[in-house]
Protein backbone atom coordinates (compact mmCIF):
# COMPACT_ATOMS: atom_id res chain seq x y z
CA UNK A 1 0.00 0.00 0.00
CA UNK A 2 0.91 3.39 -0.96
CA UNK A 3 0.15 6.24 1.87
CA UNK A 4 0.67 9.88 1.16
CA UNK A 5 0.20 12.38 4.00
CA UNK A 6 -0.32 15.77 3.84
CA UNK A 7 2.51 16.27 0.54
CA UNK A 8 3.56 19.64 0.06
CA UNK A 9 6.20 20.54 -2.48
CA UNK A 10 7.29 24.19 -4.24
CA UNK A 11 9.61 25.05 -6.84
CA UNK A 12 10.82 28.51 -5.57
CA UNK A 13 7.33 30.14 -5.67
CA UNK A 14 5.65 27.72 -7.90
CA UNK A 15 3.54 26.09 -4.88
CA UNK A 16 2.62 22.55 -6.68
CA UNK A 17 1.32 20.21 -4.20
CA UNK A 18 -0.70 21.96 -1.59
CA UNK A 19 -1.16 19.07 0.95
CA UNK A 20 -1.72 15.97 -1.09
CA UNK A 21 -3.42 13.17 1.13
CA UNK A 22 -3.88 10.16 -0.61
CA UNK A 23 -3.82 5.77 0.15
CA UNK A 24 -3.82 3.48 -2.85
CA UNK A 25 -3.86 -0.11 -1.87
CA UNK A 26 -4.01 -1.81 -5.64
CA UNK A 27 -5.01 -1.54 -9.24
CA UNK A 28 -4.61 0.88 -11.82
CA UNK A 29 -5.14 4.15 -10.60
CA UNK A 30 -4.98 7.35 -12.85
CA UNK A 31 -3.23 10.53 -11.82
CA UNK A 32 -5.17 12.72 -14.11
CA UNK A 33 -5.09 16.98 -13.73
CA UNK A 34 -4.63 19.62 -16.26
CA UNK A 35 -1.11 20.11 -17.85
CA UNK A 36 1.54 21.43 -14.89
CA UNK A 37 -1.12 20.13 -11.89
CA UNK A 38 1.87 18.12 -10.68
CA UNK A 39 1.26 15.03 -11.43
CA UNK A 40 5.10 13.98 -12.19
CA UNK A 41 5.93 16.06 -9.89
CA UNK A 42 3.77 13.50 -6.89
CA UNK A 43 5.00 10.21 -9.33
CA UNK A 44 9.16 11.60 -8.43
CA UNK A 45 8.15 12.52 -5.07
CA UNK A 46 7.01 9.26 -4.73
CA UNK A 47 10.25 7.69 -6.17
CA UNK A 48 12.64 9.91 -4.05
CA UNK A 49 13.77 11.46 -7.35
CA UNK A 50 12.29 14.72 -5.65
CA UNK A 51 12.05 15.78 -1.83
CA UNK A 52 8.97 17.39 -0.84
CA UNK A 53 9.15 20.00 1.49
CA UNK A 54 7.03 18.58 4.18
CA UNK A 55 4.46 15.47 4.66
CA UNK A 56 5.07 11.81 4.48
CA UNK A 57 4.97 9.14 1.90
CA UNK A 58 5.04 5.37 2.78
CA UNK A 59 4.71 2.03 1.21
CA UNK A 60 3.71 -0.89 3.25
CA UNK A 61 3.61 1.37 6.22
CA UNK A 62 7.24 2.35 6.28
CA UNK A 63 8.44 5.78 5.35
CA UNK A 64 10.47 6.20 2.29
CA UNK A 65 11.66 9.74 3.05
CA UNK A 66 15.47 9.87 2.01
CA UNK A 67 15.85 5.90 1.83
CA UNK A 68 16.69 4.03 -1.27
CA UNK A 69 15.59 0.48 -1.30
CA UNK A 70 12.36 0.41 -1.52
CA UNK A 71 12.68 1.78 -5.41
CA UNK A 72 13.91 -1.69 -5.87
CA UNK A 73 10.51 -2.74 -5.75
CA UNK A 74 9.12 0.03 -8.27
CA UNK A 75 9.50 -0.13 -11.95
CA UNK A 76 9.39 3.50 -13.71
CA UNK A 77 8.52 4.44 -17.38
CA UNK A 78 9.49 7.90 -17.41
CA UNK A 79 7.53 10.83 -19.67
CA UNK A 80 10.57 11.29 -21.64
CA UNK A 81 13.50 8.89 -21.56
CA UNK A 82 16.71 10.02 -22.12
CA UNK A 83 18.69 7.31 -23.56
CA UNK A 84 22.73 7.32 -24.12
CA UNK A 85 22.42 7.53 -28.12
CA UNK A 86 25.18 6.43 -29.34
CA UNK A 87 24.46 2.47 -27.89
CA UNK A 88 22.59 -0.14 -29.19
CA UNK A 89 18.81 -1.23 -28.07
CA UNK A 90 20.77 -4.19 -26.76
CA UNK A 91 23.44 -2.65 -25.28
CA UNK A 92 20.52 -0.40 -23.53
CA UNK A 93 18.99 -3.75 -22.11
CA UNK A 94 22.24 -5.16 -20.99
CA UNK A 95 23.40 -2.01 -19.17
CA UNK A 96 20.13 -1.78 -17.46
CA UNK A 97 19.58 -5.44 -16.23
CA UNK A 98 23.18 -5.33 -14.91
CA UNK A 99 21.88 -1.55 -12.89
CA UNK A 100 19.38 -2.86 -11.30
CA UNK A 101 20.53 -6.59 -10.43
CA UNK A 102 16.46 -7.55 -10.12
CA UNK A 103 14.16 -10.22 -11.18
CA UNK A 104 13.14 -10.18 -14.83
CA UNK A 105 10.32 -11.26 -16.49
CA UNK A 106 10.86 -12.65 -19.75
CA UNK A 107 12.26 -9.84 -22.48
CA UNK A 108 11.80 -11.87 -25.22
CA UNK A 109 8.32 -11.66 -25.04
CA UNK A 110 7.90 -8.13 -24.49
CA UNK A 111 10.38 -7.82 -28.00
CA UNK A 112 8.14 -9.90 -29.93
CA UNK A 113 5.18 -8.09 -28.86
CA UNK A 114 6.50 -4.68 -29.64
CA UNK A 115 8.03 -6.09 -33.28
CA UNK A 116 11.45 -4.85 -31.36
CA UNK A 117 14.12 -7.91 -32.73
CA UNK A 118 15.26 -6.26 -35.77
CA UNK A 119 16.16 -2.76 -33.63
CA UNK A 120 17.75 -4.70 -31.15
CA UNK A 121 21.18 -3.49 -32.76
CA UNK A 122 20.38 0.01 -33.76
CA UNK A 123 21.56 2.56 -32.01
CA UNK A 124 19.56 4.33 -30.34
CA UNK A 125 19.70 7.71 -31.81
CA UNK A 126 18.51 6.04 -35.06
CA UNK A 127 15.17 5.05 -33.84
CA UNK A 128 11.71 6.44 -34.24
CA UNK A 129 10.05 8.61 -31.40
CA UNK A 130 7.21 5.26 -31.21
CA UNK A 131 10.15 2.83 -30.99
CA UNK A 132 12.12 4.69 -28.34
CA UNK A 133 9.18 4.71 -26.51
CA UNK A 134 8.77 0.67 -26.86
CA UNK A 135 11.40 0.20 -25.79
CA UNK A 136 10.96 2.54 -22.75
CA UNK A 137 8.35 0.20 -22.09
CA UNK A 138 10.43 -2.69 -22.62
CA UNK A 139 12.85 -1.80 -19.81
CA UNK A 140 10.06 -1.01 -17.21
CA UNK A 141 7.66 -4.37 -18.04
CA UNK A 142 10.72 -6.89 -18.32
CA UNK A 143 11.38 -6.29 -14.49
CA UNK A 144 8.53 -7.85 -12.23
CA UNK A 145 7.64 -5.68 -9.16
CA UNK A 146 5.19 -4.72 -7.20
CA UNK A 147 4.75 -1.33 -8.02
CA UNK A 148 4.67 0.29 -11.41
CA UNK A 149 4.73 3.94 -12.32
CA UNK A 150 3.93 4.90 -15.71
CA UNK A 151 4.26 8.17 -16.71
CA UNK A 152 2.38 9.44 -20.17
CA UNK A 153 3.35 5.78 -21.39
CA UNK A 154 1.27 6.12 -24.29
CA UNK A 155 3.31 8.66 -26.05
CA UNK A 156 4.00 8.54 -29.41
CA UNK A 157 2.76 4.90 -29.81
CA UNK A 158 0.37 3.28 -33.37
CA UNK A 159 -2.84 2.33 -32.22
CA UNK A 160 -1.49 -1.54 -32.40
CA UNK A 161 1.19 -0.95 -29.61
CA UNK A 162 -1.51 0.96 -27.93
CA UNK A 163 -4.26 -2.12 -27.33
CA UNK A 164 -0.60 -4.33 -26.55
CA UNK A 165 0.15 -1.59 -24.05
CA UNK A 166 -3.26 -2.07 -22.49
CA UNK A 167 -3.12 -5.92 -22.44
CA UNK A 168 0.24 -5.70 -20.56
CA UNK A 169 -1.40 -3.29 -17.64
CA UNK A 170 -4.02 -5.24 -17.42
CA UNK A 171 -1.91 -8.36 -16.88
CA UNK A 172 0.28 -6.80 -14.32
CA UNK A 173 -2.95 -5.63 -12.39
CA UNK A 174 -4.12 -8.98 -11.96
CA UNK A 175 -1.16 -10.13 -10.10
CA UNK A 176 -2.26 -7.71 -7.73
CA UNK A 177 -0.14 -4.78 -8.24
CA UNK A 178 -0.33 -1.50 -7.75
CA UNK A 179 0.15 0.56 -11.10
CA UNK A 180 -0.27 4.20 -11.40
CA UNK A 181 -0.81 6.03 -14.68
CA UNK A 182 -0.63 9.74 -15.87
CA UNK A 183 -2.12 10.04 -19.72
CA UNK A 184 -4.00 12.72 -21.06
CA UNK A 185 -5.70 10.22 -23.44
CA UNK A 186 -8.86 9.55 -21.82
CA UNK A 187 -10.00 6.63 -24.08
CA UNK A 188 -6.90 4.54 -22.87
CA UNK A 189 -7.40 5.71 -18.99
CA UNK A 190 -11.10 4.36 -19.59
CA UNK A 191 -10.00 1.12 -20.91
CA UNK A 192 -7.57 0.18 -17.55
CA UNK A 193 -8.60 2.23 -14.48
CA UNK A 194 -9.67 0.71 -11.51
CA UNK A 195 -10.17 4.87 -9.35
CA UNK A 196 -9.21 7.90 -11.03
CA UNK A 197 -7.52 10.49 -8.91
CA UNK A 198 -7.89 14.18 -10.10
CA UNK A 199 -5.34 16.70 -9.59
CA UNK A 200 -6.36 20.26 -8.98
CA UNK A 201 -4.64 23.31 -7.70
CA UNK A 202 -2.29 21.22 -6.20
CA UNK A 203 -4.53 18.85 -3.96
CA UNK A 204 -6.49 15.92 -4.43
CA UNK A 205 -9.89 17.45 -6.27
CA UNK A 206 -11.35 13.48 -6.86
CA UNK A 207 -10.63 10.17 -6.34
CA UNK A 208 -12.90 7.53 -6.87
CA UNK A 209 -14.41 5.45 -10.09
CA UNK A 210 -15.28 6.57 -13.29
CA UNK A 211 -18.70 5.62 -12.76
CA UNK A 212 -18.39 8.17 -9.31
CA UNK A 213 -16.86 11.13 -11.19
CA UNK A 214 -19.35 10.45 -14.05
CA UNK A 215 -22.50 10.31 -11.29
CA UNK A 216 -20.74 13.54 -9.45
CA UNK A 217 -20.48 15.90 -12.91
CA UNK A 218 -23.57 14.63 -14.05
CA UNK A 219 -22.05 13.39 -17.56
CA UNK A 220 -22.41 10.43 -19.30
CA UNK A 221 -18.81 10.41 -20.73
CA UNK A 222 -15.72 10.16 -19.35
CA UNK A 223 -14.18 12.29 -21.15
CA UNK A 224 -17.11 15.16 -20.67
CA UNK A 225 -16.79 14.29 -16.86
CA UNK A 226 -13.19 15.89 -17.09
CA UNK A 227 -13.90 18.51 -19.14
CA UNK A 228 -16.88 19.43 -16.99
CA UNK A 229 -14.56 19.74 -14.14
CA UNK A 230 -11.63 21.63 -15.98
CA UNK A 231 -14.33 24.00 -17.86
CA UNK A 232 -16.12 24.81 -13.79
CA UNK A 233 -12.22 25.42 -12.27
CA UNK A 234 -10.86 26.83 -15.16
CA UNK A 235 -13.91 29.04 -17.53
N1 LIG B 1 12.53 20.74 -11.57
C1 LIG B 1 11.65 21.72 -11.61
N2 LIG B 1 12.02 22.98 -11.32
C2 LIG B 1 11.12 24.00 -11.35
N3 LIG B 1 9.81 23.84 -11.63
C3 LIG B 1 9.39 22.61 -11.92
C4 LIG B 1 10.27 21.48 -11.94
N4 LIG B 1 9.55 20.38 -12.25
C5 LIG B 1 8.29 20.80 -12.45
N5 LIG B 1 8.18 22.12 -12.25
C6 LIG B 1 6.94 22.92 -12.33
O1 LIG B 1 6.00 22.30 -11.46
C7 LIG B 1 4.69 22.33 -12.03
C8 LIG B 1 4.15 20.91 -12.09
O2 LIG B 1 4.89 20.19 -13.06
P1 LIG B 1 4.64 18.65 -13.33
O3 LIG B 1 5.60 18.22 -14.39
O4 LIG B 1 4.64 17.93 -12.05
O5 LIG B 1 3.14 18.69 -13.90
P2 LIG B 1 2.29 17.62 -14.68
O6 LIG B 1 0.94 17.62 -14.06
O7 LIG B 1 3.01 16.33 -14.73
O8 LIG B 1 2.20 18.27 -16.13
P3 LIG B 1 2.00 17.66 -17.62
O9 LIG B 1 0.58 17.19 -17.72
O10 LIG B 1 2.23 18.86 -18.49
O11 LIG B 1 3.02 16.59 -17.83
C9 LIG B 1 4.83 23.05 -13.37
O12 LIG B 1 4.49 24.40 -13.17
C10 LIG B 1 6.30 22.89 -13.70
O13 LIG B 1 6.74 23.96 -14.49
Amino acid sequence: MIKIDSLYKKYGENHVLKGVDLEIEQGVIAILGPNGSGKTTLNKCILGMVFPDSGNISIDNQSVLNKWDYRQKIDYLPQIANFPSNITVQELLNMIKDLRGNKTQDEKEYIELFHLSKFLNKKLSALSGGTKQKVNILLTFMFDNPIMILDEPTTGLDPVALLTLKDLIIREKNKGKIILVTSHIMDFVEGISDEIVFILEGKIYFKGSIELLKEKTNQESFEKAIANILKQNYA
